[in-house]
């Protein structure tokens, strides 16, 4: 394969992902819009976390939040568990790494806010054990994965929101769940605008 020809790969694959994602994944993104929606017309806040590509991914959609995405609208609340590095090597030092995001949703998670927990695999486990402790103070979530699921799969509840992403590369569902955030963001501005 020449070099160009990897390119094009690249580009017929995150497409044709994109386009598997579509067919799949409209009512949960709209559903997951929705959460996001009411939980901060509650009053509540959404929390994010993830590892590496994903630990961007949850503060490109905090930053869009707290600032704006397209629309002139209010700063919405949320907050990205991957950015203190104090506190995240406090944690991961003090007791385990597994417990970087869990142990921040204890202190900051109210019920009625909303997890946004970010894995391509669904088996990392600091994004996992978050979601334990997210339901644990009445939190719903919303899960963010590809692959078969994982063990994410299995913890979710109802009223929580899976959109895992019809694919085995991590890359192909990085880019995708880029996708599903604009998304998320781009349905909320609008319910706000119509609605709010
Ligand atoms: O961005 C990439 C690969 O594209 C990596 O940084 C990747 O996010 C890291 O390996 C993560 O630790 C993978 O974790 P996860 O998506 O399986 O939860
Ligand atoms: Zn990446």
């Amino acid at each position: 394969m020449t070099l160009h020809t990897r390119i094009q790969q690249h580009f017929a694959d995150s497409i044709a992902t994109k386009q598997k994602a579509l067919t799949l994944l409209q009512d949960p993104i709209l559903a997951a819009a929705t959460l996001v929606f009411d939980t901060v017309q509650q009053g509540g806040k959404i929390l994010s976390c993830g590892n590496g590509g994903s630990a961007g991914d949850a503060q490109h959609f905090s930053s869009e939040m707290l600032n704006r995405f397209e629309q002139e609208r209010r700063g919405l609340p949320a907050i990205a568990l991957t950015t203190d590095t104090s506190t995240l090597t406090s944690i991961a030092n003090d007791y385990s790494y597994e417990r970087v995001f869990s142990r921040q949703i204890e202190a900051l998670g109210r019920k009625g806010d909303v997890l946004l927990a970010i894995s391509t695999s669904g088996n990392s486990t600091n994004v996992n054990r978050a979601i334990d402790a997210a339901h644990e103070c009445g939190m719903q979530v919303i899960a963010l994965s590809g692959k078969a699921g994982g063990s994410m799969k299995d913890l979710l509840q109802a009223g929580d929101v899976e959109l895992r992403v019809p694919a085995e590369s991590t890359a192909r569902i990085q880019e995708t769940h880029l996708l599903l955030i604009h998304c998320i963001c781009d349905l909320v501005d609008q319910m706000l605008l119509t609605e709010g």
